[in-house]
């Protein structure tokens, strides 16, 4: 038997930078966890130990920091892109490059006089926003943008009945429940060429598509969770024409209406239980059908 080099790639994972912008005494906060991957002519490094080819986890570290110094921090699919193309662009030995990004939201502080404070600011319960850039030696370039914690729940218009009762059913159809749940999606742009176009600001693309899934979760009465899923992503394809793919994944946060009888009192859908575990886990995509190829967009 011949064991052969299979796929690989390497480095450096969860590079917390934080980019403090000074406008004056108002500071702006950007705070992102970047990962990058970088594969290529790494023959050597595997099978010889030989680390000619290698760009050290330790220097692409570096990289995201002085890069967020020296061009600053925007979108975060912009600084992806960036790096991605810096790795594949700089070093003959590097053909492909992953970049991944998650940012986390930062709220300015209410001072006591109304005013937002300048420099201080709490963490945000919002949700947490992600991006994926490939980039590679041929000039392909795909970029997933997404996010993922984003929490919500509808106290009514839900439903759910009509499913498989077997011997081991034991789940009541009902006409009204809770329905909540932590969005994670993602979202496939089309190619910076493709003649559907698009929006490249990646800003307001992402605070639109947030917009809709948001709007559609709302707006959708609910038969389940799976049909809630899928009216959130068909509303963003429909909406957003540099969109091409959502792929979402939804847990069902179950919410159990408490008995209380025991105590003497009815619950007229009013307390609940909301149990963390076991979930359901919901998971689907919807593309649209002149999607072009995904290439290596979701690896
Ligand atoms: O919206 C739902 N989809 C299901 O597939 C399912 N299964 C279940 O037990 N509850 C629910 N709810």
């Amino acid at each position: 038997m011949k064991v052969v080099l299979g796929p690989n790639r390497y480095g450096k994972a969860e590079t917390r930078v934080v980019r403090v912008v000074r406008d004056g005494a108002v500071h702006h906060i950007k705070d992102i966890n970047v990962s990058s991957a970088l594969s290529g002519a790494m023959e050597d490094v595997h099978l010889t130990g030989d680390n000619a080819a290698v760009l050290p986890t330790d220097t692409q570290k570096n990289t995201a920091y002085a890069f967020a110094r020296k061009h600053g921090v925007g979108e975060i699919e912009d600084f992806a892109l960036l790096l991605a193309r810096h790795y594949v662009g700089s070093q003959p030995s590097i053909h492909h490059a992953r970049v991944e990004i998650e940012e986390y939201f930062w709220d300015r502080i209410p001072v006591s006089d109304g005013r937002d404070e300048r420099h201080s600011f709490v963490r945000s319960g919002r949700e947490v926003r992600t991006c994926v850039v490939h980039h590679d030696r041929d000039g392909r370039t795909t970029v997933v943008s997404g996010l993922r914690d984003l929490v919500v729940l509808n106290s009514t218009g839900s439903e759910f009945h009509g499913y498989i009762e077997d011997e081991y059913t034991t789940l009541k159809p009902t006409t009204d429940r809770i329905l909540a749940t932590a969005v994670s999606a993602r979202w496939r742009h089309v190619p910076d060429d493709s003649p559907s176009g698009g929006s490249r600001d990646f800003g307001e693309s992402y605070a639109e598509v947030r917009r809709r899934l948001l709007e559609a979760f709302a707006e959708t009465h609910s038969l389940s969770l799976q049909q809630t899923l899928h009216a959130m992503g068909e509303r963003v394809l429909n909406a957003r024409r540099e969109v091409c793919e959502v792929r979402m994944a939804m847990p069902n946060k179950h919410h159990f209406l408490v008995d209380l009888e025991p105590f003497g009192m009815d619950n007229p859908n009013e307390v609940f239980y909301a149990a963390d575990r076991p979930y359901g886990l919901i998971e689907g995509s919807v593309l649209a059908d002149d999607a072009p190829d995904a290439c290596f967009a979701w690896e």
